[in-house]
């Protein structure tokens, strides 16, 4: 296994948001994160990046685990916000050269990245913009293409397509695949029922903080069946 959750618990302001989650993910696969609203599926991603404490559990990328060696554990994997959070006082260019140094992408690998990147997101003309100046959608896309630079053994996407128009989406759909096909672990939250049924391999559904069903994707298709009869 790729990426490992075990009895994960997180509390907030004295509330129990978590409760004992476990997942896990293989080389290659996209699992999707599903659950009504406030049932802590942004929680969880943010818990496994290292942004949220946990009060119980581990979690490990390659057996790499967090609570040992958080820098380390750092560079396994990419992650794509919600909002993007991007640095006022850098351009477009700057955040993806930020990228580079941080994740030791070599000069010409990233060149050649980029290009292709910021020619099908359409934002080539943006390149020396500070994100001030860009819409919602395009600095969604600045944050995307940040985190497609690095090859890392996992992404994780809070809602990744929100924001995006449908070109850029459907670039994604089709680079997540490509990624997914070169061995990378994807995890992905969506209210887009169709993405989880044409793009994830398999899926955890959250309830109130729990588990409430977790399993290949053909399984999440059968309980959205059973419900519309
Ligand atoms: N910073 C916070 N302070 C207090 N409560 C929080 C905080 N962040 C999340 N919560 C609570 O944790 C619960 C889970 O929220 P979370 O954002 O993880 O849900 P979600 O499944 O991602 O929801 P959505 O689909 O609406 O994005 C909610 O009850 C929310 O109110």
């Amino acid at each position: 296994m790729v990426l490992r959750v075990e009895g994960c618990s997180v509390e907030i302001g004295g509330a129990q948001i978590l409760h004992d989650v476990s997942l896990e993910a293989g080389r290659g696969e996209i699992l999707a994160l599903v659950g009504h609203n406030g049932a802590g599926k942004s929680t969880l991603m943010k818990t496994m990046i290292g942004m949220r404490d946990k009060q119980s559990g581990s979690i490990a990328i390659h057996q790499e685990n967090i609570d040992d060696h958080l820098k380390g554990y750092k560079r396994m994997f990419s992650y794509i916000p919600e909002e993007p959070l991007l640095f006022s006082e850098l351009t477009t260019l700057q955040h993806f050269d930020l990228y580079k140094q941080s994740y030791s992408i070599d000069r010409e690998t990233f060149a050649s990245r980029i290009e292709r990147y910021m020619d099908a997101f359409e934002i080539t003309d943006k390149k020396d913009e500070y994100p001030e100046a860009l819409s919602k959608g395009m600095r969604q896309k600045v944050q995307t293409i940040c985190a497609l630079l690095p090859v890392v053994p996992v992404l994780f996407i809070d809602e990744p397509f929100m924001g995006l128009d449908v070109y850029a989406g459907k670039f994604l759909e089709e680079e997540l695949n490509r990624k997914k096909e070169e061995g990378m672990t994807i995890v992905l939250t969506t209210h887009q029922l169709e993405k989880v049924k044409t793009l994830a391999d398999t899926y955890v559904m959250l309830k109130n903080g729990s588990v409430s069903s977790y399993g290949p994707v053909e399984f999440f298709e059968m309980l959205e069946r059973r419900k519309d009869q």
